[in-house]
């Protein structure tokens, strides 16, 4: 088993500089061997390290290769793209949308709008069977070895990851590699989401958690080899997947922990 890296600085700029590096590492490696470059994303406070890292550094953002890209989503919300709840929303706000003039626009793979009920998806008598259609939909577009070069992660501060929450019976799905979710404790109440054999598949995973808010639950996740938080088993992944924290310097204090510097 690998163990997973912590990669620390106090400062929000250096953590997106840590993490835009680690991207273009992942990419180039990836582009050594293949065509593509296959990345997942995932929503909340992701989408402003991916602007600054990608976007906003002149050092990263000439290196990326978004004509390379192909984009995933490790869950997404079912909600129209231009809501604000969903993710790949997040992403064409905070990136596609700020990508220079005459770029090559990534391959980008979102829900399958057309499948959506009520004018916002999460109208009430949500209809479950649309559910499972827009999550075997999904994990038709996935790589046919469901092999993603990396995939980047949030922490929520209760432990959740993709659209996986404590407890949930998610966590036990094998056989799916998408899965719909339509009880999230966090709103909107129904996702979509990777789900274990697609994370213990990845070349790399990298969480990034920043602000004292998400210290107690890295505490747990570090400090407790009995939690069972969902961020917790992502990290401890046995299938050789390398995985890597990237955090600022408040997320980690009083966490047990050695970091170091990207
Ligand atoms: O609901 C979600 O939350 C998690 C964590 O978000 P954060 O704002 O605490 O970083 C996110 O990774 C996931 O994609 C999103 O759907």
């Amino acid at each position: 088993m690998m163990s997973p890296k912590v990669y620390s600085h106090a400062e929000s700029a250096d953590v997106a500089n840590a993490v835009g590096k680690h991207v273009l590492k992942l990419q180039n490696s990836a582009l050594e061997s293949g065509l593509t470059f296959k990345i997942a994303l995932s929503g909340g406070s992701l989408g402003k390290v991916l602007k600054k890292a990608l976007i906003d550094n002149q050092d990263i953002a000439p290196k990326v290769k978004w004509d390379k890209w192909e984009v995933f989503f490790s869950d997404e919300r079912i909600v129209p793209l231009d809501h604000p709840d969903s993710n790949f929303g997040l992403f064409n706000e905070m990136v596609l949308k700020s990508l220079p003039e005459g770029t090559t626009k990534p391959k980008v793979n979102t829900i399958n709008e057309s499948l959506l009920t009520g004018q916002d998806g999460q109208a009430s008598g949500a209809d479950q069977a649309k559910d499972i259609e827009i999550a075997k939909d999904y994990q038709s577009k996935l790589p046919k070895d469901h092999k993603l070069d990396l995939i980047l992660l949030g922490c929520g501060p209760d432990g959740h990851t993709c659209s996986l929450f404590p407890g949930h019976q998610l966590l036990n799905e094998r056989n799916e590699l998408i899965s719909y979710i339509s009880d999230s404790p966090k709103p909107p109440p129904r996702r979509i989401t990777f789900t274990f054999p697609v994370l213990e598949n990845a070349v790399s995973i990298a969480f990034v958690a920043e602000g004292e808010g998400k210290a107690p639950i890295l505490k747990e996740i570090f400090n407790d080899p009995s939690s069972k938080l969902p961020s917790k088993l992502v990290t401890d992944i046995k299938t050789g997947v390398d995985v890597n924290w990237f955090v600022n310097d408040a997320a980690i204090n009083g966490v047990d922990v050695i970091a170091s510097k990207y």
